[in-house]
């Protein structure tokens, strides 16, 4: 085993990492965005979120031999330059898919409490079906909610789920993103949904983009949503991101700073995600459980006036999310990052929580009538954030 203390340099943002590295690491905190090659230089890892750009400009001539990012998304780290120049890297796959996935059930709540529709009538299309697309689409089938998956690369590479092209996701009631953003391939992502595949969308219809800002055209996005026929839009992601276009945030029905997966569960699996794969690039045991970063759950008494929406609503509302940003990110682009900062800590009564850190306390008086006890309490145990395979590469 290696016993020499290595010195580590990561995000603020990243909870854990300094209890969990105490013993085999120095570690230094910086915000993500202000990392720069001269803080690297005598570093042997860095860890890191999605702001941080990951290349031969931040490391070239660095002693940097890992690089962890606690995130899904990989758009960040030039993963070729990295292979070649022999750096180990991972990333945190399914850390946060079941933070995503409750972000998405609550702007579907949201939409049908305002549109006055029942959310066991719509049908849901998910395009990108991997950890944050399947992840849904069990929690709708829990739910009683039909969906469609559209995935073109799993697809081909023969997933015996049943798959529908783009076209025809674009008829569904809501319609939701789950992709990478990729520029260049048969499967680009890049402005997937542009001017022209805008103009077949309708006023009934949701639009919910939780992946990547350039995945939807945001200055075709914002011509049209000055039509009274638009659909509605709930944004998470932006392009150029922390300099948003503040108009765009104004004319969605809710738009947050890209705090979809930032759930006390989602950011903490991260950092373990990150650590684990340090610890076994070198050569550390595992010292900590996962299970022992989690608060105990918290509690939500049923209420007979809860129908599904408001249930969903109960437990986590992106409206409060949404209007915080509104009210503030017209003062200054850089807003953005500040309200991502310290979030899921920042909520004012509890930090949010996954699914699975919630409890439905029941009194012995209810009856389920309408089978919602039994759905919620499925979906809670169901949607445990399953930790995808961390990619790491071995140099
Ligand atoms: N807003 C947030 O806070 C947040 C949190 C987590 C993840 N994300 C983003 O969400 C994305 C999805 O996360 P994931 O864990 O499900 O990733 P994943 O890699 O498990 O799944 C992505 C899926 O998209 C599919 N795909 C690729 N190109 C496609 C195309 N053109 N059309 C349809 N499907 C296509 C892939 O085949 C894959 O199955 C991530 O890449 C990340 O950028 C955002
Ligand atoms: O890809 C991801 O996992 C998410 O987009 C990520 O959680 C949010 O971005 P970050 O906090 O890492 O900047």
């Amino acid at each position: 085993m290696n016993q020499k203390k290595l010195k580590v340099l990561a995000d603020e943002n990243m909870p854990h990492i300094d209890r969990l590295l105490s013993n085999i690491a120095t570690v230094v905190r910086k915000s993500g965005r202000e990392i720069v090659r001269d803080d690297l230089i005598d570093c042997d890892a860095l860890l890191c979120r999605s702001i941080t750009m990951v290349d031969e400009a931040l490391l070239q001539g660095t002693s940097i031999k890992f690089v962890g990012s606690a995130t899904i998304g990989i758009d960040h780290l030039d993963t070729e330059w990295l292979d070649k120049n022999h750096i180990h890297w991972t990333n945190a796959a399914g850390c946060n898919a079941a933070a995503v996935v409750q972000y998405v059930l609550s702007a579907i709540s949201l939409w049908v409490t305002n549109t006055h529709q029942s959310i066991e009538e719509l049908k849901v299309g998910i395009v990108g079906a991997g950890n944050v697309g399947s992840g849904l689409a069990r929690a709708l089938q829990i739910l009683g909610v039909k969906y469609h998956l559209c995935d073109p690369p799993l697809e081909r590479a023969g997933d015996k789920r049943a798959f529908t092209d783009f076209e025809s996701i674009l008829k569904c009631d809501v319609i939701t993103f789950h992709t990478p953003l990729s520029t260049s391939g048969q499967d680009k992502t890049y402005h997937l949904l542009d001017e022209q595949q805008l103009l077949k969308l309708n006023r009934n219809q949701l639009v919910i983009n939780a992946s990547r800002g350039g995945v939807i055209d945001n200055q075709a996005l914002k011509n049209y949503l000055t039509s009274e026929q638009a659909a509605a839009f709930v944004l998470d992601v932006f392009e150029n991101e922390p300099d948003i276009d503040v108009e765009l945030a104004k004319y969605c029905l809710s738009a947050t700073p890209h705090i979809a997966g930032h759930t006390l569960e989602g950011k903490s699996r991260g950092s373990f995600m990150v650590y684990q794969s340090l610890c076994e690039v070198f050569g550390y045991k595992h010292e900590t459980t996962e299970q022992s970063l989690y608060p105990v759950n918290n509690q939500l008494a049923f209420q007979k006036s809860f129908d599904l929406p408001s249930l969903l609503l109960a437990i986590y509302d992106i409206k409060n999310d949404s209007d915080r940003m509104r009210e503030k990110v017209g003062l200054n682009g850089k807003i953005f990052d500040q309200l991502r900062k310290g979030y899921p800590n920042s909520h004012k009564v509890f930090p949010r929580r996954d699914y699975s850190g919630w409890e439905l306390k029941v009194s012995t008086s209810e009856t389920d009538k309408y089978g919602l006890i039994e759905k919620i309490q499925r979906l809670f145990s169901d949607n445990k954030g399953t930790a995808g395979t961390a990619r790491n590469v071995k140099a």
